[in-house]
């Protein structure tokens, strides 16, 4: 593309040389990727700043630089003060605006984002439509699988997704949008048809100054709906009802709401429920009527994930007999509440809970169900959000009859150190410290006896154990299925 063609979006540049006959083939923000007929764009990050890579990106054929300081280079420098925002609106239209046609559907929250995401491919697959999916555990655009790095992505490789999921033939896309990526802006240029809301608690208060500004990052998704109204194309905004932060999110947006909850006066709501072992029962109530949903997945938490995904699949004008197929079909998150089998006498859990409160809502549901002795392996992430650390190992004090506490990810951090956080003040003594965790799940596995439950904590679907910069290989699954293979022996 013409690069002052594309360039057209910005209101405001100057320019270092002329730049009317550059074709543009590519935007690229990493300098080792950039190759002849590159735009590069220099991002100031939070390690490193894009703009002292310039020199690489030229090397490396670049024909142009979108930088927000003054730099020296062989090629057209376009000077723009604010080169993320900038990059955003550029790779949108680069891209031909992908999310103007393709619908999409945002899911932001605390916890549930990955859950909620899933189900509501599950619902669409089963409506026949072709699917896209954005997270935390991976990309996907059909049945076929990419590796993700963040559970949102930088707006360039959003905006090049997208372009990709259009060309192939995606009818509806589905993407988790983090707190840090709306703070960011990593979702500019994303042109929302539904914004969801599951809950907010306490995480990442080492990235945002407190609730308040958590709640605001939270709440730009719904402001990102805009305020014109199109009859052809409505939008909707579906909201948790029952978590206090509701309102906030309700008075950010000017399109429909569209409420869910237990209880209270919820648009799409869940009525007579019945919590067992295996499998939840429940009356969803929807505008468009009602349905006896009997499904496998466990917990109170998970019944707001379904009704989350169901309020935005109804909202799309999906059926509700669709809705209900689909959920009943679901059997389960890879790493939620996966269940660890080798025929041994007592129950093991792997789940991803890494916060006070999913921590504190799937102990509730083990403790509900458990016949015996429930025991919780679990570790707090390093380089993250420290004054979670107490809070989760109380939490696993208060439901566990016996807690080992061990290492999740301690990256640049102190192992032992984040282990003290957990521990110090804390009271009662029905715990354990071990470090490495192997060792506290095979200790867990050893000591469980007849009847008695392991939830090993935090890491879910994670296949390596951070230190330093480095990940090793490491799954709670496969270490878990070792212990219990070693013990049964
Ligand atoms: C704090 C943070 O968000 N960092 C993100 C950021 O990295 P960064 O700022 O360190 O980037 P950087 O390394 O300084 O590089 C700056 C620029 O220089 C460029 N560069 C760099 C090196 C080079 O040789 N040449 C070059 O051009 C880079 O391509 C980049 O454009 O930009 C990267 C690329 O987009 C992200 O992958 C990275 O996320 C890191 C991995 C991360 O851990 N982020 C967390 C905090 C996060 O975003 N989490 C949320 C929520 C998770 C959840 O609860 O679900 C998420 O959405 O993932
Ligand atoms: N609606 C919910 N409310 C509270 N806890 C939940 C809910 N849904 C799931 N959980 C718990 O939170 C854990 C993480 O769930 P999930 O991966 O769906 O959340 P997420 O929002 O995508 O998390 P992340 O921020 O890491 O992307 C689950 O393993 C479960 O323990
Ligand atoms: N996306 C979350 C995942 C945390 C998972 C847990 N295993 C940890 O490393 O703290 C984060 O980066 O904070
Ligand atoms: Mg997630």
């Amino acid at each position: 593309m013409n690069l002052s063609k594309l360039l057209s979006v910005l209101p405001f540049y100057d320019t270092s040389a002329p730049i009317d006959d550059i074709t543009i083939n590519q935007i690229e923000a990493d300098s080792r990727k950039v190759n002849k007929g590159s735009l590069f764009v220099c991002i100031e990050g939070f390690t490193v700043d894009g703009h002292d890579f310039v020199h690489q990106a030229v090397e490396n054929g670049a024909s142009a630089i979108l930088a927000g300081k003054d730099v020296n280079a062989s090629v057209p420098v376009i000077r723009v003060s604010d080169t993320s925002k900038s990059m955003a609106i550029v790779a949108s239209k680069f891209y031909g605006y992908p999310t103007r046609q393709l619908p999409l559907i945002g899911v932001t929250g605390t916890n549930g984002k990955t859950t909620t995401t899933y189900l509501l491919e599950s619902i669409f697959n089963q409506y026949n439509r072709k699917t896209g999916l954005i997270g935390t555990i991976q990309m996907k655009i059909g049945d076929e699988v990419y590796p993700v790095h963040n559970t949102t992505p930088d707006a360039l490789s959003l905006q090049k997704t997208f372009d990709k999921m259009n060309r192939e033939n995606v009818k509806t896309a589905i993407m988790e949008v983090s707190s840090h990526a709306l703070d960011m802006g990593r979702v500019n240029g994303c042109e929302f048809d539904i914004a969801v809301f599951t809950n907010l608690s306490q995480d990442h208060l080492d990235y945002h100054a407190d609730m308040k500004d958590y709640l605001h990052a939270k709440s730009l998704l719904f402001a990102q709906l805009g305020n014109t109204y199109d009859e052809e194309n409505k939008k909707f905004a579906v909201i948790n009802q029952d978590d206090p932060h509701h309102s906030v999110l309700e008075k950010s947006t000017a399109q429909h709401v569209v409420t869910y909850g237990l209880d209270s006066d919820a648009q799409v709501k869940a009525t007579d429920i019945n919590l067992e072992v295996t499998k939840t029962e429940f009356t969803m109530v929807t505008p468009a009527g009602s349905t006896r949903i009997k499904v496998s997945l466990i917990g109170k938490f998970n019944v707001y994930n379904m009704l989350a995904a169901s309020a935005a699949a109804v909202s799309a004008g999906v059926p509700l007999n669709m809705i209900k197929a689909a959920l009943e079909n679901v059997q389960g998150v890879d790493g939620r509440f996966q269940p660890v089998d080798d025929n041994q006498d007592f129950a093991t859990v792997v789940d991803y809970a890494h916060t006070p409160d999913s921590l504190e809502n799937v102990l509730e549901t083990i403790k509900e169900f458990a016949e015996n002795k429930v025991y919780v392996v679990v570790g707090c992430g390093g380089d993250r959000d420290k004054t979670k650390r107490p809070l989760m190992a109380s939490v696993a004090m208060q439901y566990a009859d016996k807690a080992v506490f061990t290492s999740d990810n301690p990256r640049t951090e102190d192992a032992q150190a984040i282990l003290n956080d957990m521990t110090e003040g804390l009271q009662g003594d029905h715990y354990t410290v071990i470090e490495n965790r192997r060792d506290a799940i095979f200790h867990a596995v050893g000591e469980a006896e007849k009847g008695d439950i392991i939830l090993i904590a935090g890491k879910g679907h994670e296949t390596y154990q951070e230190i330093g910069h480095t990940r090793y290989d490491f799954d709670d699954r496969i270490t878990a299925k070792e212990a219990i293979q070693q013990k049964v022996q």
